[in-house]
């Protein structure tokens, strides 16, 4: 059987993600676990990081519950973890809301900041730039997925060339003459800025393909 924790840290978007999760899992037989406790959530097949409202307000619940000692812990005996939305934004070193600085996770370099576009939030159905050779978005005809946010990573850090380490995959998307990044892949660290849960048949697949590998 295979168990997929979804780490409740006081953040809101739960339930969907929990259902989204089942549909996805269905056919392999997932069991999700909505869930607090740390034991639970740093040794699940999977672990589900969630995430709506304030950088802040997520990284004080998310340290409440010693959920970036779980995700460290997790990545280092590479088990998969996906961070959806502020679920996404709290693994980068830092978040800058409202005037508002806040350390992450800092599993990845760079900062999230307010998005230069003429309308924020950025609400609704919009494309992605995947990489060519991604398993997060394998088997996926449409590009479109929904995002619900004002505030991304709109510089990536992480310079990859001439070392021996594979890169993370890095998802673009263009929004109102900005540009953000719209997912990672990175080993067992995958994270989406748009919401899978929302995003039909194409966020269907993706977790279908996330749950593949666990
Ligand atoms: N959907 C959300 O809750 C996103 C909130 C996040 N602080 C952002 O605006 O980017």
């Amino acid at each position: 059987m295979t168990t997929v924790a979804v780490l409740d840290y006081g953040s809101g978007n739960l339930r969907s993600a929990v259902r989204a999760v089942e549909r996805a899992g269905g056919s392999r037989g997932v069991e999700v676990v909505l869930t607090s406790d740390a034991r639970v959530a740093e040794h699940a097949d999977g672990l589900l990081v969630p995430g709506v409202g304030a950088f802040e307000a997520c990284m004080r619940g998310l340290r409440e519950v010693d959920g970036e000692r779980i995700i460290e812990r997790r990545l280092i005996a590479h088990r998969p973890v996906l961070g959806i939305c502020v679920g996404m934004q709290i693994l980068f070193a830092e978040g800058i809301e409202h005037g508002v600085r806040s350390r992450g996770c800092g599993e990845w370099p760079g900062t999230v900041e307010k998005l230069q576009a003429p309308i924020v939030p950025h609400m609704g159905w919009d494309t992605v730039e995947a990489p060519a050779d991604s398993g997060m978005f394998a088997g996926i005809e449409s590009e479109r997925f929904y995002f619900v946010h004002s505030y991304g990573v709109r510089e990536w850090l992480v310079d990859a060339e001439g070392t021996a380490f594979t890169p993370p995959g890095v998802t673009w998307t263009q929004y109102g003459g900005d540009r953000f990044v719209a997912a990672v892949e990175h080993g067992p660290l995958w994270a989406t800025q748009f919401h899978p849960e929302k995003s039909g048949d194409a966020g269907r697949r993706l977790l279908e393909n996330w749950i593949a590998t666990l």
